[in-house]
């Protein structure tokens, strides 16, 4: 593995927005990105090993060393890049996305760390730090084991993303590769995040899913997603038909039943609702009136948030 021309004190700092995946049918594959975002500062010291200091959100919670997620993902950006790491760095990250509520904060790390790499790679190597989208988005599906969430923190606005397809004969496929349509959210629609004060694991919540879907929920199902990009980019009436899903939002009702009950009620109000990724949030899609009702609706010890959707994903800050 060559040694990258590192130098201490080389440093760049990015920002990375929270993500809403799923939109109801869109699973695993629509995302739209929120203006919530985490900075990460890291910085080539001279002292061996990893720095890890964190603010914010999940600071708490999580490791101050190489197993922190965003320092796992810059060894394997460098990894894949074949570049040696640098022998020291500090990772200063000031975190505003909240974790394990459906809002996408492993996939806005794994993001933060896979571009800070790449940024930083690129400063040592032409003096000029930048961010490939693409290799960002690609590792950072692989990592995320899935792209709905990180490929909205890569892009912002919505995002539609899918993978190779390996027993397609006709597919190409080398790397596991994916590929995100960037999508423009309509500006009459209004993202609100439903939060309880509850956390719920990605994994735990994928662990009940059902390995098969019915033919008739498959079917049903791919008519809304194709309704929710229509209703998404071009006519926010259509909304609450595009948000409707038939593969996992029922087999998890037991896991976040106050959400679901909020989705019901949100939705009875004729409002698009769905779980916001694998929850517990609810997103509300609110065009005109819809938003203060939506807010009303919110029940004791929730919060509501009043993002806006990022308009730009991942980004350099100075
Ligand atoms: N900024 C961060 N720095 C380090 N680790 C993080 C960070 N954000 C998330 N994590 C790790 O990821 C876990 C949360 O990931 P999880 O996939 O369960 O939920 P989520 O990404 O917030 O929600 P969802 O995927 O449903 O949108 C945290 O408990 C923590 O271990
Ligand atoms: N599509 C994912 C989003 C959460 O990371 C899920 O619902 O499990």
């Amino acid at each position: 593995m060559p040694d990258a021309p590192w130098r201490v004190g080389q440093q760049v700092c990015v920002e990375v927005p929270a993500s809403s995946a799923n939109l109801g049918p869109g699973f695993d594959s629509v995302g739209i990105a929120l203006d919530i975002r985490d900075r990460c500062t890291v910085t080539i010291t001279d002292a061996p090993g990893v720095e890890v200091v964190v603010a914010g959100e999940g600071a708490d919670g999580v490791p101050l060393d190489e197993s922190h997620l965003v320092v796992r993902s810059m060894l394997r950006a460098w990894d894949l890049l074949d570049v040696a790491p640098p022998v020291g760095m500090r990772v200063e990250c000031r975190n505003a996305v909240p974790h394990g509520r459906g809002l996408g904060s492993s996939a806005t790390a794994i993001v933060t760390g896979i571009g800070a790499a790449n940024a930083l790679w690129r400063l040592a190597i032409s003096g000029s730090a930048d961010i490939e989208p693409h290799f960002v988005n690609d590792l950072a599906a692989q990592l995320e084991g899935h792209p709905d969430n990180s490929s909205a923190s890569v892009w912002g606005g919505a995002t539609l993303s899918w993978l190779d397809d390996r027993s397609d004969p006709n597919e190409e496929v080398s790397l596991p590769h994916t590929t995100t349509l960037a999508l423009s959210p309509h500006p009459d629609i209004r993202p609100l995040v439903f939060l309880p004060q509850v956390q719920l694991s990605t994994a735990t919540a994928r662990s009940v899913l059902p390995a098969y879907v019915r033919l008739g929920d498959a079917a049903a199902n791919s008519a809304r997603v194709g309704v929710l990009v229509h209703a998404l980019t071009r006519d926010p009436s259509y909304l609450r038909a595009g948000t409707r899903d038939y593969l996992h939002q029922e087999p998890r009702r037991p896991s976040y039943a106050a959400s679901m009950a909020l989705v019901d009620a949100l939705r009875g109000a004729g409002i698009a609702a769905t779980i916001s990724g694998a929850g517990p949030s609810v997103l509300a899609l609110a065009v005109g009136e819809q938003g203060e009702r939506a807010a009303a609706d919110a029940p004791a010890g929730w919060q509501v948030l009043d993002p806006g959707f990022a308009q730009t994903g991942i980004r350099l800050v100075d």
